[in-house]
């Protein structure tokens, strides 16, 4: 269920004449999705998806917006806020903030393959070197500073075998975040929850599967290039019911990154702990979910266990690395 807020068909075509899409023609729900309200715009221009923001406000909104607005910009494949005819990136529907994006073709990644995975590292390596530029800075809403104010929390009602795991990573990542390596990482503004389901993929089932845009850029900060690598490959390249990686999409995935963006020495000596900073960081998110759930009717948790395996296994796997690097 995606749609709590209603948007009858006569409003809809008052509210969508404030954007240069075109003259309305019908507004459809879409069924998926948990936080906010979507639905697809058809005008005579063609398809667009309007965005009604349950949760984020004014203020949160720019970086967010701006971000999606300059990858667009640099010929990136994303859903891009396309302006108000008063040049704004957003508008408010019944008091909540509200955006029209371009409709992204294709389906959804959630079936991913090796190429798959190769045209999401491409696209990914290009968002990375698009945004040297961006000027807006965020915090990881979800980084270091948000686990240690959230696993003190939950350490007393998750279960008693994970306790000691939890808190040995934080401090794990508290001497890792905190050392020169680190912040010498190079970094910008990511999407940082680049799942399969924020993207959508072309050519399904042919071998020569491709991305043709992300969205969903509603958990986005500044954090190493490398931490961004790494969250999209824990979702894109691993087999969840055993938390490892799956070899031949790892590699895709990297070598297509590399290309683009080649990755260096010290990204090389930091990849295990970043990999294990991504993992985590979906674990305490999805144990907070499960385990002290904010709004009942918003979320649908996922399972903390898969990350807690995913976890486990970056502590001490075996680690693919392209060749070239630029050090
Ligand atoms: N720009 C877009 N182009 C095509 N489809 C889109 C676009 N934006 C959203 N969608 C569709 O709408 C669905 C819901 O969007 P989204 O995943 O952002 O929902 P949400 O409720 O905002 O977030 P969550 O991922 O937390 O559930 C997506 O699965 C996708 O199919
Ligand atoms: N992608 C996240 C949900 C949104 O942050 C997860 O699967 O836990």
């Amino acid at each position: 269920m995606a749609v709590f807020t209603t948007v009858p068909e006569i409003s809809a075509k008052d509210f969508i004449s404030r954007w240069p899409a075109g003259a309305f023609r019908s507004i459809t729900p879409i069924a998926s999705g948990i936080e906010n309200t979507n639905y697809f715009v058809d005008t005579d221009t063609g398809r667009w998806v309007l965005t009604i923001f349950e949760k984020l406000t004014d203020k949160t909104l720019p970086f967010y917006l701006s971000l999606m607005e300059h990858l667009g910009e640099k010929g990136c494949a994303v859903a891009r806020p396309l302006r108000t005819k008063n040049g704004d990136l957003f508008d408010h529907y019944d008091g909540k903030p509200a955006i029209l994006t371009n409709r992204l073709p294709g389906e959804d990644g959630r079936e991913v393959t090796a190429p798959t995975c190769a045209s999401m590292g491409e696209t990914l390596a290009r968002m990375h070197l698009a945004v040297q530029d961006f000027k807006l800075w965020q915090e990881n809403p979800r980084g270091l500073a948000w686990w240690i104010e959230t696993i003190p929390r939950i350490l007393p009602i998750v279960p008693a075998d994970i306790r000691s795991g939890l808190a040995h990573e934080l401090q794990a990542q508290i001497a890792l975040q905190g050392g020169e390596a680190w912040k010498a990482l190079p970094a910008g503004a990511c999407h940082s929850d680049l799942f399969r389901n924020n993207a959508k993929v072309s050519d399904i089932g042919t071998g020569h599967e491709r991305v043709t845009g992300v969205f969903d850029f509603f958990f986005a900060g500044c954090v190493p290039f490398i931490y961004d690598l790494a969250v999209t490959m824990n979702d894109w390249c691993t087999d969840m019911k055993t938390g490892e990686f799956i070899p031949e999409r790892e590699k895709a995935f990297l070598d297509a990154y590399a290309f683009v963006r080649p990755l260096s020495g010290l990204e090389k000596q930091m990849w295990r702990g970043v990999l294990c900073a991504a993992a985590f960081r979906f674990w305490v998110s999805r144990l907070s979910d499960f385990y002290e759930p904010r709004d009942a009717a918003l979320l649908k948790p996922h399972d903390p266990e898969e990350f807690r395996r995913i976890l486990v296994n970056r502590q001490v796997c075996d680690l693919y690395w392209p060749e070239a690097s630029t050090d």
